[in-house]
C-alpha cells in the first residue's frame, strides 16, 4: 500500500447509492420465459474515503425493484461509513460477519433477498477499492494473496460440515504450483467464454440469425438459448440455432425457473434431439431436491443441470453441491454477498468437483465476473478446462474500462480495481428517474414518468 496513506486517510469519509436503470426492454434484450421485460439496472455505490480515492461497486437488478435496494444499501451505510479501510482489509471475513449478522436488519434476511444484494454492492466497492489502493486488478489482488490472507477474508459459518478452513489452506497451497505459467498464459490468451446474446426469447429469427451468424464470426463456439414458454416453438427455435451454429458448437439452454419439476423432465426429454450441454435454471432456484431429481433424470441424455445466478447465499450452493444437484455452478458476481462469500463457493465447487461457469450479463456483471475467474484459474482449479464464463455485450461502452473479449476470451484486466465504475455520462443519462435519457424517455411518452403517479 502507498506509504502516503495514514489511518487518518485511510477512513471512509461517505457511501453514495444511486439507481441507474437502461431501458433494455424496448428490444427485449436480456428476456427469457420468466423476465419478459427487463430494464437492466443496478444500485451503484460509491465508497470515498478520506485521501479522496473512491471504490465503485453495484448489484444488478431489472427496474422496478432498484430502488427498495438503494433504499437497504442507505440502511446499512451507517455500518461502513467511519470504518478505515486496512481495518477492514486485514480481517475482512470477520467484518462480512459483522454486516451480515446485525441484530435487527438480519430478521429481514438473513443473508438473502434484498439486505444480501445490498451487501454485495457495498462489498463488491470495498474489493475495487481495495485493487486501487494496491494498484492491482482484483484478480490478481486476489491471486498474489497468500493462502492464509485469502482464508481471512471469508466467513467459514455454516460450511464446517463440507468445508473447514483448513481444508481451504491445503487446496489454495497446492493452488500455488504453476501459478506465474498460469498467469502468462492468461496475459497472453484470456479466459474462454460463451454468449447468450444470440438467444434471448423476444429477438425475432432474422435477429438471432444475424447476432448468431456474428459470434460465430467472431470465433465463439457455444452458445445459450432460452426456453420455457412454448415447447412447440422451442423445437422451431432449437432447430433454427442448430442449422446456423452446426452441431460442433455448444449449445447451452436456460428456462429461467418457468416449469415444475416433473415438466422440466418431460420438457427437457423433447429438447435432448438438441444436445444441449446443459439446462439452466429448470424449476425453483431454491428447490436443491427437485434440481437433484431433473439432473438424474437428465444424466443418461447427457444434460447436466446449471444454476446460481438467483442462489441467495453459501448455505444454499452448499447444499446443491453436497445433493449432486447441479453440474454447473453459475456464480453471480453481483448476488450473494459480493466477492468473499463467492470464495467460499469456490471452495466447495473445487472440493466437490464441480466445474464454475458463472453466469454474467448486462450493467457490469461480465466486468467483475472475469476477475473471480481468473483468480479461479490462476490460483485455485488451476484449469480452465470445459469452463465458460458467461458474455452477453450490454451497457459496456458505460463504463471506464470495459471487459474486452477478443476471439472468445476474456482478457485480464490490467487497471487496478474491480472494473466497476461508470462513466460520468452513464451516470447523468441514466441515474432512474432524473437523468437525461430516462427525463426524454418520459416526455416522448415511451415510458411514464414515476413521479407523476405519485399523489
Ligand atoms: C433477465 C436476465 O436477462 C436473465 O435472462 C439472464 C440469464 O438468465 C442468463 O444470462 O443466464
Ligand atoms: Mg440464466
Amino acid at each position: 500500500m502507498s506509504h502516503t496513506h495514514t489511518r487518518e486517510n485511510l477512513k471512509i469519509v461517505s457511501l453514495d447509492v444511486k439507481d441507474v436503470r437502461f431501458p433494455t426492454s424496448l428490444h427485449a434484450d436480456g428476456s427469457d420465459a420468466m423476465h419478459t421485460d427487463p430494464d437492466y439496472s443496478c444500485a451503484y455505490v460509491t465508497i470515498k474515503i478520506q485521501a479522496g480515492l473512491e471504490g465503485y461497486g453495484l448489484t444488478f437488478t431489472l427496474g422496478r425493484g432498484t430502488e427498495i435496494v438503494v433504499q437497504a444499501v442507505k440502511t446499512l451505510s451507517s455500518m461502513i461509513v467511519g470504518q478505515v479501510v486496512t481495518d477492514i482489509y486485514k480481517e475482512f471475513g470477520t467484518f462480512w460477519r459483522t454486516l451480515t449478522s446485525e441484530s435487527q436488519l438480519r430478521w429481514i434476511g438473513p443473508e438473502k433477498g434484498v439486505t444480501h444484494l445490498a451487501t454485495a454492492a457495498i462489498i463488491n466497492a470495498l474489493w475495487d477499492l481495495w485493487g486501487k489502493l494496491v494498484k492491482k486488478p482484483v484478480w490478481q489482488l486476489l491471486a498474489d494473496m497468500d493462502p492464509e490472507q485469502l482464508v481471512a477474508c471469508i466467513d467459514f459459518r455454516y460450511l464446517s460440515n463440507v468445508i473447514t478452513k483448513e481444508e481451504a489452506l491445503q487446496m489454495l497451497r497446492k493452488g500455488q504450483v504453476g501459478k506465474e505459467e498460469r498467469v502468462n498464459k492468461l496475459l497472453g490468451k484470456g479466459y474462454p467464454c460463451y454468449t447468450t446474446q444470440a438467444g434471448w426469447l423476444g429477438y425475432s429469427n432474422e435477429k438471432i440469425n444475424q447476432l448468431a451468424q456474428k459470434y460465430i464470426d467472431l470465433g465463439f463456439d457455444a452458445f445459450k438459448v432460452k426456453v420455457g414458454k412454448n415447447l412447440y416453438e422451442d423445437i422451431k427455435r432449437l432447430e433454427f440455432i442448430r442449422n446456423i451454429i452446426g452441431w460442433e458448437r455448444t449449445l447451452m439452454v436456460d428456462a429461467n425457473q418457468v416449469w415444475e419439476v416433473q415438466e422440466a423432465i418431460d420438457w427437457m426429454q423433447q429438447l435432448a434431439q438438441f444436445k444441449p450441454l446443459w439446462i439452466e435454471e429448470p424449476t425453483s432456484p431454491d428447490d436443491v431436491l427437485g434440481h437433484a431429481q431433473i439432473a438424474r433424470a437428465l444424466k443418461p441424455l447427457g444434460i447436466g443441470v446449471a444454476t446460481g445466478e438467483m442462489c441467495c447465499n453459501r448455505v444454499l450452493f452448499k447444499q446443491f453441491l453436497q445433493a449432486e444437484a447441479l453440474q454447473f455452478c453459475q456464480i453471480d458476481s453481483a448476488r450473494i454477498g459480493g466477492v468473499n462469500e463467492i470464495l467460499s463457493v469456490y471452495l466447495m465447487a473445487h472440493k466437490l468437483g464441480v466445474k464454475v461457469c458463472p453466469h454474467a450479463g448486462g450493467v457490469g456483471l461480465c466486468e467483475m465476473v472475469q476477475h473471480l475467474q481468473m483468480w479461479d484459474y490462476v490460483a485455485l482449479s488451476g484449469t480452465s478446462e470445459g469452463k465458460y464464463v458467461e458474455y452477453i455485450d450490454q451497457q459496456h461502452e458505460h463504463f471506464v474500462y470495459p471487459s474486452i473479449v477478443k476471439n472468445a476470451h476474456y482478457l485480464a484486466p490490467r487497471e487496478p480495481g474491480y472494473s466497476t465504475e461508470f462513466k460520468k455520462e452513464a451516470l447523468e443519462n441514466y441515474v432512474y428517474p432524473n437523468g437525461k435519457e430516462w427525463e426524454s424517455m418520459f416526455e416522448k411518452g415511451i415510458f411514464s414518468d414515476p413521479r407523476k403517479n405519485k399523489c
